[in-house]
């Protein structure tokens, strides 16, 4: 069976061009010259991108299904045009020996998307006893991370990045310190000041940025850091890459579109971890990304029941959903207003984690590659509504917007995952 996914546009050979691309096998196989096939779909002059790829998800399964399910949260990455995730490894059990791991990997099976598991650096994430790192990495581990926590203890840090090295595997550091973070439920700032409520401090983040930088450097690790939300942060690894330290970072939508100022009352669809920062530290984020120094976007898609989220700054958990509208809002914010080129969105979505990561089986719209394939519609404005999620999670601060470059279609090798009614 072929398919062919007729007059759409997208980025080939350094130019946005018209493309018909050509689908066997679940490859493609053609990029503008087929005209036929068993199947056509008219995209009506869509944007075709390769599939996006998300490198921080949580999905929730096992342990906390009542907030999502692999099958929810790999259905809510298809609708925000995603073929591949990252999941994070804060589930219970924590997939943190060989056994649980295999059958984590058995469950992700069941996805709509390809699912990359993340194992834990330390047993039961406490941050103290390293796990097998050599198991894991056998039983299929796409990298390591604590992600949720710190990890505080700086000798479990180093020992971690030797032995890392030393497998070819990147670290995943959520960089909070602990004991620096003032039981925190926003960024430390007026907005806390006026609301009440205790801040996190950026030192909390860039303190153990430091750190690891040091430790990083003595053992060659792949050292890649997970949400960056400070401006200092950035600047550190703004330095750090000039001297040649092996560092990548991501940087959440989130933390691109908001801060601190736009909490205007207590409402925890705004808490999560890292916190919004100041405006100068989301400008930072943004500047950071335009000159490299942050390598890609990643959601941290967190879903949380509604329950939780009405809970308030002080009691709710930390995190909001974001694989629904990441490609929209981004859009809509920075390429609709000539702020970016869409060619750098759809780097900093898909192909930039698939470089840094050293991703297999994931395809990038080009001709022999699995048929991994997004497309979105730029004409048409929609707005943001909990009630299309496909995650079990409504907890976003973003609800009611109005945006641009909603997905149209989502096919993972070959195969539509996703498609709008
Ligand atoms: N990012 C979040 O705010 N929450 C994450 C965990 C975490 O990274 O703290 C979650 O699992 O809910
Ligand atoms: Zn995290």
């Amino acid at each position: 069976m072929s398919l062919l996914l007729k007059n759409g546009f997208g980025y080939l050979a350094g130019k946005f061009q018209d493309l018909n691309v050509l689908i066997e096998n679940g490859r493609v196989e053609s990029l503008n010259q087929a005209t036929t096939a068993d199947n056509i779909i008219d995209l009506q002059h869509a944007l075709i991108t390769p599939g996006l790829i998300d490198v921080h998800v949580h999905l929730r399964e096992p342990g906390f299904t009542n907030k999502e399910t692999i099958k929810t949260g790999s259905s809510a990455a298809a609708h925000g045009g995603f073929t591949t995730i990252g999941a994070m490894a804060n589930l219970n059990p924590v997939p943190d020996n060989a056994q649980q791991f295999s059958q984590q990997i058995k469950l992700n099976q069941s996805g709509a998307v390809k699912i990359k598991q993340y194992a834990p650096v330390t047993k039961q994430r406490q941050g103290q006893a390293c796990v097998n790192f050599g198991e894991l990495k056998n039983a299929g581990a796409f990298a390591f991370s604590d992600d949720g926590s710190g990890i505080d203890n700086a000798r479990v840090m180093f020992e971690t990045m030797q032995q890392l090295a030393h497998l070819h595997m990147p670290l995943c550091d959520h960089a909070q310190d602990m004991n620096l973070t003032n039981a925190g439920v926003i960024n430390a700032g007026p907005t806390a000041q006026k609301l009440g409520v205790p801040g996190v401090n950026n030192v909390s983040e860039t303190a153990q940025i430091a750190r690891n930088l040091v430790l990083a450097q003595a053992t060659g690790v792949h050292y890649h850091v997970c949400h960056v939300s400070t401006k200092e942060s950035i600047e550190l690894i703004r330095i750090a890459k000039a001297n040649g330290i092996n560092v990548t970072c991501e940087v959440t939508p989130h933390h691109l579109l908001l801060d601190d100022t736009d909490i205007v009352e207590d409402n925890a669809q705004f808490k999560m971890n890292p916190p919004l920062r100041s405006q100068e530290d989301r400008l930072a984020c943004v500047a950071g990304l335009m000159d490299g120094t942050i390598d890609l976007i990643a959601t941290d898609h967190a879903p949380h029941t509604d329950r939780e989220k009405q809970l308030g700054l002080l009691e709710s958990p930390n995190g909001i959903v974001g694989s629904e509208t990441a490609f929209a809002l981004l859009y809509t914010k920075f390429v609709k207003t000539g702020i970016w080129p869409l060619e750098n969105l759809i780097e900093w979505m898909s192909g930039a984690a698939k470089r840094i990561f050293k991703l297999t089986n994931v395809g990038q719209l080009k001709i022999g590659d699995p048929a991994d394939v997004a497309v979105f519609d730029l004409e048409h404005a929609a707005t943001i509504d909990a009630g299309q999620f496909l995650s079990k999670g409504h907890n976003s601060p973003f609800i009611g917007q109005q945006v641009y470059g909603m997905t149209v279609l989502t096919l993972v090798n070959g195969q539509v995952v996703y498609r709008r009614k």
